[in-house]
């Protein structure tokens, strides 16, 4: 049994539409009680563990810093504690975040880590919190999530695009937007892996080609036909609670290495979640 923590997510939420899984909401394990989490996994006795659950509102962890600890790390690292002692593998999605955004080069994984926000030293916690569980383990860091279900940049784009034909969207932050698609099936693969023995470890993933928020939103309206013109702003003209790294590139190359997996193609992924919105019709 594949047991995932996350229900609603978009991750989760591919995940339960790719793979044969246990997808654990709110009601049956909620991370802000990481001993409830970690009895969940004694009870079900899985084979493998995937967490899809965060607190994932990056301007409200600023206020939230310590139940988003308690989500982001004490709750996933006692799921790993659980894991460990099942000899059961863990997997746990993490965030680009964890960087300070210095810089142009892609991040590898083994960079220096230092988070400019509360969500982001929250996720750099759970990541600690796992690497000291004993669990085998694979941390998969990613960004910019985006798929048809939950919160995410497209949906804001596209919600905006029926009341403006003209946005400013910060240029200066530069990453990899990746599909919540991509991420479950790479996941499902990983935990397949997991399971025939694979070491494990931290590993990048996200989409390419690299780009801003501004040229994702010109590629998001682009896409749906929206003619919305999109101005592009340094991050000091779009004031946030929360600091955003600058250079969020992930380098995947050693997932390539070690499991064949390369980057998302975050275009074709963008045109597939389009298609999905339109067919629903929102
Ligand atoms: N979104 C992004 O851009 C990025 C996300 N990530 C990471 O990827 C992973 C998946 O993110 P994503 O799919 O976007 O997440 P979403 O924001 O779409 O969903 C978050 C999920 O976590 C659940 N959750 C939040 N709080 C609790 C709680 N106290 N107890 C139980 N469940 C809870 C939510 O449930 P409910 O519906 O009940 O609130 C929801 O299912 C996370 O680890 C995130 O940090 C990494 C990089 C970028
Ligand atoms: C709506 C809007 C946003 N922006 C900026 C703000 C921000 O810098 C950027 C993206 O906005 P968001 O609020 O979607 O970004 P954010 O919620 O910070 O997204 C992050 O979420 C967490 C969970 C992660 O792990 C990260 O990888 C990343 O995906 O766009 C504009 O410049 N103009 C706009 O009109
Ligand atoms: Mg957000």
């Amino acid at each position: 049994m594949i047991l995932v923590f996350g229900k609603t997510g978009q991750v989760a939420t591919e995940l339960q539409r790719q793979g044969h899984v246990t997808a654990l909401g709110r009601d049956a394990a909620d991370l802000s009680d990481p001993q409830a989490c970690a009895a969940v996994i004694a009870d079900l006795k899985p084979s493998v563990v995937i967490n899809a659950a965060a607190y994932t509102a990056v301007d409200k962890a600023e206020e939230e810093e310590a139940l988003a600890q308690r989500i982001n790390a004490a709750s996933p690292g006692a799921m790993a504690g659980a894991c460990a002692h099942l000899d059961i593998p863990f997997l746990h999605v993490s965030t680009d975040y964890v960087f300070d955004g210095t810089g142009q080069r892609a991040w590898i994984e083994t960079d220096p880590v230092a988070p400019q926000n509360a969500y982001g030293r929250t996720k750099l916690a759970g990541e600690e919190a796992i690497r000291a569980s004993g669990a085998r383990h694979i941390i998969l860091r990613t960004a910019w999530v985006f798929s048809a279900h939950g919160a995410n940049f497209v949906k804001t784009m596209l919600r905006l695009s029926e009341t403006r034909d003209a946005l400013s969207v910060v240029e200066d932050q530069v990453g990899g937007p990746t599909p919540a698609a991509d991420i479950a099936a790479t996941l499902l693969t990983l935990a397949d892996a997991m399971c025939d023995g694979a070491t494990g470890g931290t590993y990048h993933y996200a989409g390419e080609p690299h780009t801003s928020w501004a040229g994702f939103a010109r590629a998001i309206f682009e896409q749906a036909g929206r003619d919305v013109t999109v101005t592009g702003i340094p991050s000091a003209e779009y004031p946030t609670p929360a600091t955003r790294p600058l250079n969020s590139r992930l380098d995947c190359a050693k997932l390539a290495t070690d499991f064949g997996i390369t980057p998302a193609d975050w275009q074709g992924g963008l045109s597939r979640v389009l298609k999905e919105l339109t067919s629903e019709t929102k």
